[in-house]
């Protein structure tokens, strides 16, 4: 799915008005339908509704909500700042549809506001949306400033109010602090960035029936993955195949002390649909490699505690995974040149093979092309410089994707892919449970794995991720967030796979 900037939104709600001859306010009418979908689903009818409009169309849908909300039986307040604002035409037409038993309050100062018991109510904030040009002033930074200080339930319209969609809000702006979000039509670039966090705990994004011909002829450089996305990129396993037709994966993982980082690794490997899978490791980590993984073949490296060789016959395999555990030492390095050098397979980096390319940067040019880097975002800061903000770090992995021709998979909440040809994919699955040691030396075998089995990079990236983290929502629905970690990824493999067999 496209990620649309509120330019790209203006124009398809245009484009869909007039090409389908809808009345004045009829796509706004679905919008607030969408909403109001949503919100019944999901609040009961025993707390009231205040509903905050503001003068645009952001306030209209609020107005439209409010509406539809009471034929529902929800007992609604609606709240108007009175400032000199023009008031949309929309808004105008859903404010004379508005049922006179909804109470309409104006206020000019929230100071009034105090004792109308609002923190026991659910809040629907519809003061701006993708309309907002500037920071908030005035009354409706007070008025944000005041819902924010209620501590209660709110739940913004399209985006929390005060936030730029499209750019960096600048850091003392007035922003509403929502605990949901129900974007329409396409997912805000702003709400996947991890530096607004705090205006949106959670994003729902509902559509609105846009006309899709017009999207799909828009250019955006940002999309967003979701279950259709994550299918469309899913090919099914042949049924004359054989281990020989789904690659052999090699993996060069672990130190004394990590080789739990191999054997995760190794292990997701396994389980992602490699046709083989050969582990190379510390000589120490040999026989527990043999008991943890029977399915891995496994080779010692002559050295006891880090790896220090490449093995023979680099290109009987079909990927080169390398990173998880493997340590900083000088010896394992100088192997990491070696296969930059020899390597003509597709490669997977990871963790410390990243580290050691940060302290070595002349290394960077020698990756071969579409090679794919999995770093966390301290990882991208070492390989890049620091970044001000979650913007400028788009912009650095859309440079260092064209610059050294490779794939970043930017690893966090909504895991951001780079590409060379600048694009970016926003993971919809994953959850916080997965913050724990291990997960990313999954997302490292499950990647390989893919790559053998012949997906191209930019495929092998986004499934992975997106499997990693549907794995990772089926762990938490058994064992909760808390106590999730990375080994029960691996063991909802299976069902997060099958649940894309199942509907591809
Ligand atoms: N156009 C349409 O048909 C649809 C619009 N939709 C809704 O409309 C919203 C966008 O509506 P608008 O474009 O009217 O924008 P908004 O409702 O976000 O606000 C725009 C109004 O606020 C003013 N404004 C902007 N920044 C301001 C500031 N800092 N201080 C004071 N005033 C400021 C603008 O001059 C304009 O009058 C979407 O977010 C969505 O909620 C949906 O109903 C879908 C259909
Ligand atoms: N809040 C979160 N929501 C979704 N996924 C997350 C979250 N935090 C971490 N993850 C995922 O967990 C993995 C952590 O990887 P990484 O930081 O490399 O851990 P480690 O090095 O311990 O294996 C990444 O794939 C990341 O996207
Ligand atoms: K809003």
């Amino acid at each position: 799915m496209k990620i649309l900037s509120s330019a790209q939104l203006r124009e398809a709600d245009t484009f869909t008005i007039s090409h389908e001859n809808l009345a004045p306010g009829a796509l706004m009418e679905r919008a607030a339908q969408a909403f109001t979908n949503w919100f019944i689903n999901h609040c009961g009818r025993e707390k009231e509704v205040a509903i905050f409009c503001g003068p645009g169309n952001n306030g209209g849908d609020g107005l439209a909500v409010a509406r539809l909300l009471s034929e529902h039986n929800y007992l609604v307040r609606t709240f108007i700042p009175e400032t000199d604002s023009v008031f949309s035409e929309e808004f105008k037409l859903n404010l004379k549809r508005l049922p006179a038993r909804i109470p309409v309050v104006r206020f000019n100062h929230t100071a009034p506001l105090e004792d109308r018991h609002l923190s026991k109510t659910r809040i629907i904030d519809a003061l701006f949306g993708t309309g907002l040009n500037r920071p908030l002033t005035g009354l409706y930074a007070e008025t944000i400033r005041f819902l924010n200080n209620l501590h209660a339930e709110i739940i913004s319209i399209d985006l929390p109010s005060g936030l730029f969609a499209d750019s960096a809000t600048p850091e003392d702006a007035a922003v509403i602090k929502a605990s949901q979000t129900i974007t329409f039509a396409s997912p805000k670039l702003a709400l996947l960035l991890p530096q607004n966090q705090v205006y949106s705990q959670q994003m729902h994004s509902v559509l609105i029936g846009l006309n899709i011909g017009f999207i799909e002829n828009l250019r955006s450089p940002f999309y967003y993955v979701d279950s259709v996305s994550a299918r469309s990129r899913w090919k099914p396993r042949p049924r004359f195949g054989h281990k020989g037709t789904f690659g052999h994966s090699l993996l060069l993982v672990g130190s004394y002390g990590k080789i739990g980082a191999a054997i995760l690794s190794t292990r997701a490997c396994l389980r992602s649909g490699s046709g083989l899978v050969s582990v190379s490791l510390p000589r120490a980590g040999y026989q527990i490699m043999q008991t943890a993984a029977p399915e891995a073949m496994v080779l010692a490296d002559p050295s006891e505690k880090i790896i220090t060789e490449l093995p023979p016959e680099l290109e009987k395999y079909a990927v080169v995974g390398l990173g998880p555990g493997i340590g900083q030492a000088a010896e394992t390095k100088k192997m990491l040149g070696n296969l930059l050098e020899k390597v003509k397979v597709p490669l997977v980096l990871d963790a410390d093979a990243l580290n050691l390319l940060a302290a070595d940067k002349s290394l960077l040019p020698k990756l071969p092309p579409e090679t794919i880097l999995t770093p966390h975002p301290k990882e991208f800061e070492r390989l890049t410089q620091p970044f001000t903000d979650d913007f400028e770090r788009l912009k650095r992995l859309r440079e260092f994707c064209q610059q050294y021709r490779c794939y970043v998979v930017l690893k966090g909440a909504n895991t951001c892919i780079g590409t060379p040809s600048g694009n970016h994919f926003f993971n919809s699955t994953g959850n916080p449970g997965m913050a724990t040691g291990g997960s990313g030396d999954v997302l490292t075998g499950i990647i390989t794995a893919l790559r053998a089995q012949g997906y191209p990079a930019e495929d092998a990236c986004i499934l992975g991720v997106y499997i990693h983290g549907l794995a990772g929502d089926f762990a938490k629905n058994e064992k909760g967030e808390t106590a999730l970690i990375a080994s029960d990824i691996i063991e909802n493999l299976g069902k997060a796979f099958k649940t894309l067999e199942e509907t591809a």
